[in-house]
């Protein structure tokens, strides 16, 4: 583990000679965009994904997400400000959205409310892989009949949406996984096919675990710091529709609100700890510091964040940090959550655009607090690191608000 936030350009960045490191064998012999330790054949898969992130097919995914958003802000408002775990809902608004996008297919959990089995499995799949064994010993471990059976339902699942797609002629949504497969052709190799498996999972974990992740630790921040809340509403209400809708292109440049979004992504990184490379055989220089070659290194983002080389008052929530108050990034090189480089986030954009939008809408609508009692420590107190975060329950309050009841914010 290095702990500096220079060793993130060195090992992360787009000079770096560092590869994937075993770990991502896990699944082998499916390799995915995300999983494949080949170079030419990431590259490959890269260019093939990188259609679905295009600006254009961006401006279409907008009108479907703002579908999910109006239903997410019902369910919040449903509770009347009493308690509820947002953790969940914004794990049933991420899975919707990527269902929609992905699979044109609506999983309906923010409208039936109810656990999907998919969550469920992937939170279980998650949790045997987030326990980080040596590579031979974990598919060792998935090796014996039963011991993880539910990774393997979860692998299956993955596999079935696939397939389900696959039968799907035509439909008005284009999806993700019709584009990759429009790529692949009528009839899939045996090796095409586990490359689109295995793409079809790195989608469902991808695509909305890390969201989900992002959007609690903000309200969770933005609970704290309820100031901020009134700050955001300053800026983004004079962006508003006058249907009290928000369209991207209006906020996606609103500074303080990137700036939150900034800030919890530095403080909550997903994933927070092992985003394991190999390095070259002729080594790596870190700060004067030579690391030698072929070894695994990993640079800790949760670790780097809360480090005063990088950062003045690393503790502290401060989005002013990314706009007006630059002095209180020490080293920018190690701040990275969605990584740079040839394996950075394909899926950002869509990712930001999400979160803006989430955002926006819910301090536009909500007051959020603790319930009486309660300052939010058990949600990061219990919050387990399993390669993304394994959220715990977090119990928050989203209060109906309107401009015309308050007076200051
Ligand atoms: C706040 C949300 C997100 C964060 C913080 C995030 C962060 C990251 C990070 C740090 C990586 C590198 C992981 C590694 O090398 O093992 C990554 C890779 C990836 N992400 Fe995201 N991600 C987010 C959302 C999304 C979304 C919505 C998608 C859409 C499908 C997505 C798709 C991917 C893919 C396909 C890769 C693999 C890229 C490659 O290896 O070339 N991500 N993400």
């Amino acid at each position: 583990m290095i702990a500096h936030p220079l060793a993130v350009p060195a090992v992360h960045g787009a000079q770096s000679q560092c590869r994937k490191a075993s770990w991502y064998d896990e699944d082998w012999p499916r390799q995915s965009i995300h999983t494949s330790r080949d170079h030419q054949f990431h590259a490959d898969r890269r260019r093939v994904w990188s259609h679905s992130f295009s600006d254009k097919a961006l401006r279409s995914y907008e009108p479907r997400i703002e579908v999910y958003n109006k239903a997410l802000m019902d369910r919040l408002g449903d509770h009347g400000g009493q308690p509820m775990n947002a953790a969940k809902w914004f794990n049933y608004y991420s899975y919707d959205v990527m269902g929609d996008l992905a699979f044109s297919k609506d999983f309906g959990l923010l409208r039936s409310g109810q656990q999907h089995l998919a969550v469920e499995l992937l939170n279980d799949a998650l949790g045997i892989q987030g326990i980080k064994l040596p590579t031979w010993m974990f598919r060792m471990l998935i090796a014996i009949p039963g011991l993880t059976e539910k990774y393997w339902r979860f692998i299956q699942y993955c596999d079935e949406q696939l397939a389900a797609q696959m039968a799907q002629k035509d439909t008005e949504k284009p999806s993700l996984m019709a584009r990759l497969l429009a790529h692949a052709g009528p009839n899939p190799s045996k090796s095409d096919l586990l490359t689109l498996q295995s793409d079809s999972r790195t989608i469902i974990v991808a695509g909305s675990d890390t969201t989900a992740a992002t959007l609690s630790h903000i309200a969770y921040l933005l609970a704290k710091n309820p100031e901020h809340i009134v700050k955001l509403r300053q800026e983004l209400l004079p962006l508003m529709n006058a249907d009290g809708s928000f369209e991207h292109q209006k906020v996606y440049q609103a500074e303080h609100l990137n700036a939150v979004i900034n800030e919890a992504l530095r403080l909550y990184p997903v994933p927070p700890t092992a985003i394991v490379r190999k390095t070259p055989i002729q080594g790596i220089t870190v700060d004067g510091t030579f690391i030698p070659g072929n070894i695994n290194v990993w640079t800790p983002q949760y670790v780097i964040a809360r480090s005063n080389d990088a950062y003045d008052q690393a503790y502290d929530f401060i989005p002013e940090r990314w706009y007006s108050m630059p002095h209180l990034v020490i080293e920018l090189a190690g701040y990275s959550p969605f990584l740079t480089g040839p394996y950075g986030c394909i899926g950002r954009p869509l990712a930001l655009m999400q979160i803006r939008l989430v955002i926006a809408a819910t301090v536009s609508k909500f007051d959020i607090g603790f319930p009486p009692g309660a300052d939010g420590s058990d949600f990061v107190e219990n919050t387990k690191d399993r390669f993304t975060w394994g959220l715990a329950e977090l119990n928050l309050c989203f209060r109906p608000w309107q401009r015309s009841t308050s007076n200051h914010s």
